[in-house]
């Protein structure tokens, strides 16, 4: 399935002033397919205020996509033995991913996105024949190496590592702005 967002954003250097206020992708305005997108997510409970703002997100997501929220849970019987944790949280996630779907990994090792790629990259999924969108935030310890080689694309947030309840909720905002980049929306400046 091949989709192109990292070609062709033209506004991939850093913005200058009379760039400010543009917002780019080359779907805004046009009609994209929602793509529905699933966030999976290994750990164990959240922390009140992730949920807080994992839910305010996915209110926001509501007009533009359906959004799932799946959890892998860690098994606590693991926690001793990293690989048996690793492999274990993967068989987890590798359950979740159906043949159609196209799987954005996420990683601090990956490939930088701005917002505006990230717009694209929903707006090239809409275009391909994938059915979800599954993006794949990892555990303590990361992701094993079937998920790796499952990614479609692997990208990073930060060069910075996050926590992974962190990461989710950083996610989260960044799917709510490509979608308001996509539409051409007063949010993303
Ligand atoms: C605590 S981190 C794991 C870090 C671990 N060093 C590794 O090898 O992946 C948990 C998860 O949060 C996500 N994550 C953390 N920092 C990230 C970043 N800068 N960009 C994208 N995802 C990140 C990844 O999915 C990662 O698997």
């Amino acid at each position: 399935m091949a989709i192109s967002f990292m070609a062709t954003c033209h506004l991939k250097q850093p913005h200058t002033p009379e760039d400010k206020g543009r917002t780019c992708s080359r779907y805004t305005g046009q009609a994209v397919r929602a793509v529905p997108i699933r966030v999976i997510t290994v750990g164990k409970k959240r922390a009140e205020g992730v949920r807080l703002l994992v839910d305010e997100y996915k209110t926001k997501l509501k007009p533009y996509c359906s959004f799932e929220d799946s959890l892998v849970r860690s098994n606590p019987r693991n926690a001793q033995d990293v690989r048996a944790q690793v492999e274990d949280e993967e068989v987890g996630i590798m359950k979740l991913i159906g043949p159609d779907d196209w799987v954005v990994v996420l990683d601090e090792r990956g490939r930088d996105v701005d917002s505006e790629q990230m717009a694209e990259l929903l707006g090239d999924a809409g275009n391909s024949g994938a059915s979800r969108i599954s993006f794949c935030i990892g555990g303590a310890y990361g992701h094993g190496r079937e998920v790796r080689k499952r990614a479609n694309v692997t990208i990073r947030l930060s060069s910075m590592v996050l926590n992974h309840q962190i990461a989710l909720v950083v996610l989260m905002e960044q799917l709510y702005r490509a979608w308001t980049i996509l539409k051409g929306q007063n949010y993303h400046h």
